[in-house]
């Protein structure tokens, strides 16, 4: 079957958030040239899915049609057992877009007196690469990690909720993990893992 993504060399991250965008560049290094819609557009597409898979690639495309290249977007976000797997898709929008540290609050809030038992979570991460605009056969792939929700905010590093996501393989928060440890073990690191695979990069 011919590779429909064969040969190109050259895609933009169709992501508006920075902690993001640095770690999507560390993981595909070299293998290909990527550029930001930043250098394109600073307008923001609303984010109209209801699953991260259909936004990723409401994103991709909207990048595509900006830019004329290919487009790799990546949505993302933690969803909460007790909660009934909220924040989710709206994790970006949890506290009615006033930010990070809202969000945290927020969810901190929500599993007040919630013993460790019951404060499982994972983040989740849908990648979605077009070709072009109206591509008929995106690229899809999906990546898990599972952990839970600390009582308060742990370290200085990644972004979002990582300060609240306790990961219990390395017995610390994601914020305390440097990036190349996050960068190997997070739900994105397991998409872009298959992605990668899947391109031949
Ligand atoms: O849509 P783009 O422009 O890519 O940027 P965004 O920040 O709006 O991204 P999403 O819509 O995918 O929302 C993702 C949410 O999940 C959070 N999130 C995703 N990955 C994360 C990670 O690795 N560590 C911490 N928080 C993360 C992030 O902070 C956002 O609140
Ligand atoms: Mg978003």
């Amino acid at each position: 079957m011919t590779d429909p993504v064969n040969g190109f060399k050259e895609l933009v991250l169709a992501s508006h958030n920075a902690g993001k965008l640095k770690e999507l560049q560390a993981m595909l290094g070299d293998a290909v040239r990527v550029r930001s819609i930043g250098e394109f557009s600073q307008v923001e597409p609303e984010e109209t899915g209801l699953s991260f898979v259909e936004n990723a690639i409401l994103k991709a495309r909207n990048a595509a049609r900006i830019s004329g290249l290919p487009a790799l977007a990546d949505d993302s976000g933690l969803a909460v057992d007790y909660l009934g797997g909220a924040p989710g898709i709206y994790s970006a929008r949890y506290a009615d877009g006033k930010g990070d540290a809202a969000n945290n609050a927020k969810l901190l809030d929500a599993l007040k007196d919630v013993p460790d038992a019951q404060r499982g979570a994972q983040f989740v991460c849908a990648l979605a690469l077009v070709r072009h605009a109206d591509d008929p056969l995106p690229i899809l792939c999906e990546g898990l990690w599972h952990g839970s929700i600390l009582h308060e905010a742990r370290g200085e590093h990644g972004f979002g909720y990582d300060p609240l996501f306790w990961v219990p393989e390395s017995g610390c928060s994601s914020a305390e993990l440097p990036a190349e440890q996050k960068n190997r073990l997070s739900h994105r690191a397991r998409a872009m893992a298959l992605f990668k695979q899947r391109l031949g990069l």
